[in-house]
């Protein structure tokens, strides 16, 4: 085994990830959009997942050439391709979990609520056939806006009285990393040791890291506070301008979501104590969709925890996301239903 090689797998071994088949049970995932910045990505991340035996692979074009690829990787999941809206259902047929980050991303100047018109009639088209094809298959969010995206695929498949909210997810992982990254980084902490909770949504001023719970836990200024919160609410705009018009976030929002598919995966397989923060049905506020610490179980979400104790800054941060938040929610319901 060369050094190269040896290191990569202890990475993937340290993540929770290895080449070898492990004894676990056979699970399809589907990923939509998966010829896409994140879709390329993640989808090799779920190839050398080990809770992974069957890997989809579908896009409205390309996905082809990289269930090819991917497919030579010696790992566990069979992988195969599928191209076109007419070879949709066939992908999703048997799935346990669809991942979802099929749309168009943000260029600079834009909010992620700018990427609705395009964004919504996607997600209202993927979730309609997940109804159809795959109703019991729990369902990863990861196409912007989630706020609104979130709410829409639930009207969607309530249409087709299929709705269960533990198996919806809004993927808001990425701003858990960022959190994490951003404190570790600010106070010179050993980033695998730290955790911080996000809660709220998926845009601006609706991502509220608290980190007045966050661990380990260190002292920081209110002005560290306040930078570290503004740092993490706009850590996607960050992205997005420094890629200046070529996108937004791809490969650590690849990696947010193999981390919490697999979080979901380990769930459906019995796994005790797996906790994860995501945006799902909620009646933490008084907002039908929150974003909190949940615990993943055999049937998707097992339990939702409130927010804790929160400081005067944090108590400021949730009054202040509530009316975006509740807007982006109405927008996403008013949708789906319409016609
Ligand atoms: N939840 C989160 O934290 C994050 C969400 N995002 C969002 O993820 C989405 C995708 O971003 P990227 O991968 O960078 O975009 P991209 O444009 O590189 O890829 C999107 C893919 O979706 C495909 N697609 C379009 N319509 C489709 C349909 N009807 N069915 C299946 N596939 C379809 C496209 O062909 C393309 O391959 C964007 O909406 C972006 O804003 C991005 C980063 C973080
Ligand atoms: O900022 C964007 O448009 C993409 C995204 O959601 C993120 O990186 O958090």
């Amino acid at each position: 085994m060369n050094s190269l090689f040896r290191a990569g797998k202890q990475v993937l071994q340290a993540s929770g990830r290895a080449f070898s088949a492990a004894a676990n049970p056979d699970r399809k995932v589907v990923v939509l959009g998966a010829a896409g910045g994140i879709g390329q990505p993640l989808s090799l991340l779920m190839k050398i997942s080990p809770y992974v035996s069957e890997l989809a692979l579908y896009d409205i074009a390309g996905t082809p050439g990289v269930a090819a690829d991917v497919g030579h990787i010696n790992s566990k999941a069979k992988v195969k391709g599928y191209a076109g809206e007419e070879n949709l259902g066939e992908a999703l047929k048997g799935a346990d979990l669809v991942i979802i980050p099929a749309g168009v991303p943000r260029k600079p100047g834009m909010t992620r609520d700018d990427l609705f018109k395009i964004n919504a009639g996607i997600v209202k088209g993927l979730t309609k056939a997940i109804g159809e094809h795959c109703p019991g298959a729990l369902i990863n969010m990861i196409s912007n806006p989630v706020n609104s995206t979130v709410p829409i695929a639930a009207e969607t498949l309530k249409k087709l009285g299929v709705y269960n909210p533990s198996k919806l997810f809004g993927v808001t992982t990425l701003d858990v990393v960022r959190a994490r990254t951003f404190y570790a980084e600010k106070k010179n902490l050993n980033v695998a040791d730290v955790d911080v909770p996000v809660v709220g949504g998926h845009a601006g001023v609706t991502i509220l890291p608290l980190f007045s719970q966050a661990t380990p836990s260190v002292d920081l200024t209110p002005e560290e506070v306040d930078q570290l919160t503004k740092r993490t609410q706009d850590g996607g705009t960050e992205v997005v301008q420094a890629k200046a018009g070529k996108g937004s976030a791809t490969l650590s929002m690849a990696y947010a979501g193999a981390l919490f598919a697999d979080a979901c995966l380990r769930g459906l397989n019995g796994e005790a104590n797996v906790f994860e923060y995501s945006y799902v049905e909620s009646d933490v506020t008084e907002l039908p969709f929150f974003s909190s610490k949940i615990k993943l179980g055999s049937e998707g979400v097992e339990e939702i925890y409130g927010l804790g104790e929160l400081n005067d800054y944090e108590k400021a941060g949730v009054k202040a996301m509530i009316p975006e938040l509740s807007s982006s929610i109405e927008k996403g319901i008013k949708f789906a239903n319409e016609a």
